[in-house]
């Protein structure tokens, strides 16, 4: 693919963006467009900034300066690392999967026979059926992460954020990720997720470098990163 195309619709457009938190900065002024429709890696070292720059994607973190526009018509899905979410709370799988239509009918309201079967369905394709009646917080790290990014796909968004999807998972849950993530790319879903992972990297149409918090440049997936 060809480096940004200007006559794309960028699913999400950070223009000279700051932000961080209790005042000390993270991001640096981060200029990016992402194309719609396209799937996105962030890459970058540890404590580099790829966490805070999808919450500003996601507007759970509001810049300090700059501007973030979004191009799509739905509330972001943002999927955070595992180790983000607590081990106490007292829910199960398919209530946390559930949780993801919240977006769409408000929390605690009674789920539609469609909510059901988008629930069953993203279940499927995490393969996390079996784990249903399972407390989230009883889980392995590699199942948890999966039924964080069925809740994420349940909550059918046209923007996708992750943040490590496929981290620490074993080579047959990375690969379904992966297929996953191509899977919502197909249905015109804008894709944006962070990886340490040359390989995951690879996938995406697009990589951005994070360093120090700011970018530096975009490439196309296959150059080196
Ligand atoms: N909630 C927070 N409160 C205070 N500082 C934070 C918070 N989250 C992140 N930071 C700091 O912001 C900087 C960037 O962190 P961030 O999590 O965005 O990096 P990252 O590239 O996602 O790292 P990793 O690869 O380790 O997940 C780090 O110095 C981190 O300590």
């Amino acid at each position: 693919m060809t480096s940004v195309d200007t006559a794309t619709t960028a699913a999400v457009a950070l223009e000279n963006v700051y932000a961080g938190y209790g005042g000390r900065a993270v991001l640096h002024g981060v200029t990016a467009a992402i194309p719609a429709g396209t799937v996105t890696a962030l890459v970058g070292a540890n404590g580099s900034g790829k966490s805070t720059l999808l919450a500003v994607m996601a507007s759970t973190l509001a810049p300090t300066a700059g501007t973030v526009r979004r191009g799509v018509s739905r509330r972001p899905a943002f999927v955070v690392q595992r180790s983000a979410v607590s081990d106490a709370l007292p829910v199960t799988v398919r209530e946390t999967i559930e949780m993801g239509r919240w977006a769409e009918r408000g929390p605690w309201r009674r789920l539609t026979r469609e909510d059901r079967a988008v629930v069953r369905t993203c279940m499927d394709r995490l393969d996390v059926a079996d784990l249903a009646r399972r407390r989230l917080g009883d889980l392995s790290g590699g199942q948890r992460q999966r039924v964080l990014l069925a809740q994420g796909l349940a909550q059918e968004s046209d923007l996708l954020l992750l943040d490590e999807p496929a981290t620490g998972l074993d080579a047959d849950s990375r690969e379904r990720i992966m297929a996953v993530l191509a899977e919502e790319r197909g249905r015109g879903v804008t894709v944006v997720h962070a990886t340490h992972s040359n390989r995951e990297a690879a996938h995406a149409d697009r990589i951005l470098r994070v360093r120090d918090g700011r970018l530096e440049g975009a490439a196309d997936a296959g150059a080196d990163v």
